[in-house]
């Protein structure tokens, strides 16, 4: 049996995963949450297939064409299937494997995604079994593509249905994560923590405050607790950010009590010029403003540094904001405090952004490390002697953080590591290495909820 399937084949424009004019679907006749559950198969499909991030593509005006003539209840649909999919993707395709004789053919990707997509709405989303099989026999018959596998949608979806907590049961032990990165987390943390790791990502993330002051008093207001890097977390929230209070008045920012390390490192910067170098969308920027220093923002992406100057109007916040590329600076501007929160693989967000996970490899960490061990060398040049550089990142790969560190400074004895003390982060000791610098990852505080992965280390120009 073989399949053609040409939804893997390159997009036409610059949005992937447009309309397949071969599907004989009318949006006019379609069943209230079809037309949700099509764009959610279109979507995993570039995620997987062709390696699309899902952010750009659930942007609300610039997403997926098949995500954006959706309503807000449907986006989030759609929104609510793709996280629940990517994060448990591995268990899903081995339950659907346990129920097939034989293997999908190889070219069934459409058949494959339309399964894992009802698969994910009946083992983790409260949709009832019927209304998703039901749906997914209607899309698989109006795709030509899976039209004559309808019939084994429907008997695949209806075992699930009957057989739920068995199947479910079958796979509690098997990591959700792709073979490669799973490797490689056992590889740099043991099993024993990769594992953790691993079932940490199933969680859905929590949301982090940093406020600009009286972070007791916000606590207390917004029913939140206080993490030992001093962020606000509001455990499991899952409403609206804006309609919280002390949002329209700018009293505080979301970023994960990891990412809020960073800034952190430099302490009092009152009087310091201060370079924050890959600033949007501006978290550490604003902390930078409000431990005092007299901060320069520089960004390279024009509609990135569009939403940091957003938020720190927002905030009230003022910084000289430059759009340019760091590689562009001349050294003889120079800067008493850097720093450096460099572009990277995220595979310390992966609660965030499961999606992660099926879009990066090992080729790209190396590729990320080697973009960050020039910035950070260039970066380097615009310290002051006598200033500190904060350099900063949200993989969990070593690769992108220690080894680049440790390559730059062996290069250059008028550079040092300057240790982290432990005792000055209570809370936070399991997440500073044997060499002082910040390693969190995200089985890291489990009691309170998990961290991002993050890393950061702190380098002195004598
Ligand atoms: C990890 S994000 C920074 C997050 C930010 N520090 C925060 O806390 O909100 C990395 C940013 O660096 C920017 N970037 C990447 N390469 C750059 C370069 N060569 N020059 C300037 N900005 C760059 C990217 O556009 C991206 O916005």
């Amino acid at each position: 049996m073989v399949l053609s399937d040409t939804s893997t084949g390159k997009p036409k424009n610059k949005q992937a995963g447009n309309r397949n004019p071969r599907e004989s679907f009318s949006r006019q006749s379609m069943k209230p949450g079809l037309e949700a559950r099509i764009a959610a198969t279109r979507i995993l499909a570039a995620v997987i297939d062709r390696k699309t991030s899902l952010d750009g593509m659930l942007d609300p005006e610039h997403g997926n064409p098949a995500f954006l003539p959706l309503n807000d209840a449907d986006r989030g649909l759609v929104k609510a299937i793709l996280q629940s999919a990517l994060r448990h993707l591995p268990r899903i395709d081995a339950i659907i494997g346990q129920l097939l004789d034989n293997p999908l053919p190889e070219g069934a990707r459409s058949l494959h995604h339309l399964l894992v997509v009802a698969a994910a709405q009946m083992l983790y989303l409260d949709v009832p079994d019927h209304s998703a099989v039901d749906l997914a026999v209607e899309q698989a018959g109006g795709d030509p593509r899976s039209r004559r596998f309808a019939k084994l949608v429907n008997a695949i979806l209806r075992r699930i249905g009957r057989e739920k907590s068995a199947l479910l049961a079958s796979v509690e032990d098997l990591p959700c994560m792709p073979e490669w990165f799973m490797q490689r987390l056992t590889d740099v943390y043991g099993e024993e923590h990769a594992l953790a790791i691993a079932a940490s990502q199933l969680e859905p993330p929590t949301i982090d405050l940093t406020v600009k002051s009286d972070a007791i008093g916000w606590a207390e207001r917004l029913g939140g607790q206080i993490m030992p890097s001093g962020s606000i977390r509001l455990d499991r929230f899952r409403g609206s950010i804006p309609s919280l209070e002390g949002f329209d008045e700018g009293a505080w920012w979301v970023q994960d009590a990891a990412a809020a390390l960073p800034a952190q490192l430099f302490g009092d910067l009152s009087g310091k010029r201060v370079a924050d170098l890959c600033a949007a969308p501006g978290g550490k920027t604003a902390q930078l403003v409000m431990a005092g220093g007299n901060v320069l923002a520089v960004e390279q992406s024009k509609s990135r540094l569009k939403r940091l100057e957003g938020n720190l109007a927002r905030l009230a916040l003022s910084a000289e904001i430059r759009c340019v590329n760091l590689l562009a600076m001349d050294a003889a501007e120079s800067f008493d405090a850097i720093l450096l929160d460099a572009p990277c693989s995220s595979t310390g967000t992966t609660r965030r952004h499961p999606d992660v996970l099926w879009t990066k490899d090992l080729s790209d960490i190396t590729k990320l490390a080697s973009v960050q061990e020039g910035l950070l060398r260039h970066a380097l040049t615009l310290l002051k002697p006598g200033g500190r550089l904060v350099f900063s990142n949200c993989s969990i790969d070593p690769t992108e953080g220690e080894d680049v560190v440790s390559r730059v400074l062996a290069d250059d004895a008028g550079l040092q590591l300057v240790p982290i003390d432990p005792a000055d982060w209570p809370g936070l000791e399991m997440a500073i290495t044997p060499k002082g610098e910040f390693r969190t990852t995200p089985a890291m505080l489990p009691d309170l909820g998990g961290l991002d992965g993050f890393y950061a280390a702190v380098i002195a120009k004598t």
